[in-house]
């Protein structure tokens, strides 16, 4: 039987109403810094849908757009402004920086209490010890798409495809936390398939197109497909083989309307989880 489709637009359309219900009950709006440095054209389209995310759920942003060319220092004391603003809750910097940035030093730079990402090796660490203060925002919306579903990854064995530290790593400590079972894989894993199969729950986060075919996936599975790859025709795909992974998955995510708008949404929750710990 052909997979139930995870339709994340839908449910990120209803969490935004509910995270507007609880921005108006603060008694403060919470203010989200959006930093992007040159013209990364996936970026920019991120940012705009930033931008509007934000305008629906009534939380001030602002954006801060620095020449391809800008140097590390200037950088640094934008950052350094944000986060000594009170306005300010959230600071965002698009990934990834041009060459001459030093992105781990960025990213450090940022006040943890506003590392809206988790990308700080603090939240990092609170994260890992099961304490997260901020939830790393592209795990953080497959774990709310997986309980909308009814999907319980207690005592399942989850395959985790990709160990990135902005979505790989992460994902297998929520997971984890939620008591699974979890295997990463990566591109040393000899016999991809092999590991991939004997999944109850698959993420795919690679960046590889139709790198999970239909004979790596169980019959059955919870198929989750993180990446977001561009077609030649400029469409948006992922890692899985869509149309025939479809066919024997249980549930499947969609690239676009998948992953995508439930990432945006977990900023937004950060956000408002950043204006609440600084007293709004
Ligand atoms: N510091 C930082 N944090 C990030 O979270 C971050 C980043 N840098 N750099 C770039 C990547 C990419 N990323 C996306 C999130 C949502 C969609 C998204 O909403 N996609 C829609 C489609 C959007 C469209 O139509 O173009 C969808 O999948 O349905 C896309 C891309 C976050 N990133």
């Amino acid at each position: 039987m052909p997979a139930t489709i995870i339709d994340g637009k839908a449910l990120a359309a209803k969490c935004k109403a509910r995270i507007k219900g609880e921005v108006e009950a603060l008694s403060k709006r919470p203010g989200l810094a959006v930093i992007i440095v040159g013209d990364n054209p996936a970026s920019r389209i991120y940012v705009n849908h930033k931008k509007k995310d934000c305008e629906e759920c009534g939380i001030y942003s602002e954006e801060y757009a620095l020449p391809e060319q800008a140097a590390q220092k200037e950088l640094l004391e934008l950052i350094d402004v944000l986060n000594g603003r009170e306005d300010i809750d959230g600071i965002l910097c698009q990934l990834p920086l041009p060459e001459q940035f030093d992105e781990k030093a960025v990213l450090e730079a940022i006040d943890p209490g506003k590392d809206v990402d988790c990308f700080h090796p603090y939240n990092v660490g609170k994260l890992m010890i099961g304490e997260p203060v901020f939830l790393p925002c592209t795990p953080a919306g497959v774990m709310e798409m997986l309980d909308e579903y009814g999907i319980d990854p207690k005592g399942k064995h989850c395959v985790v495809v990709g160990r990135s530290n902005i979505v790989g790593k992460p994902q297998a400590m929520l997971l984890l936390h939620r008591h699974a079972t979890v295997t990463i894989c990566h591109s040393r894993t000899p016999d991809l398939g092999a590991v991939t199969r004997q999944a109850d729950i698959l993420v795919a986060a690679v960046g590889k197109r139709d790198l999970i075919t239909a004979d790596m996936v169980k019959e059955g599975a919870v198929v989750i497909d993180v990446a977001m790859n561009k077609k030649e025709d400029g469409k948006l795909c992922g890692d899985v083989a869509y149309a025939e992974v479809a066919e024997k998955a249980s549930y499947i995510t969609p690239v676009p309307g998948g992953c995508g708008p439930m990432t945006r949404v977990m900023l937004l929750q950060n956000t408002l989880t950043a204006a609440r710990t600084h007293g709004k």
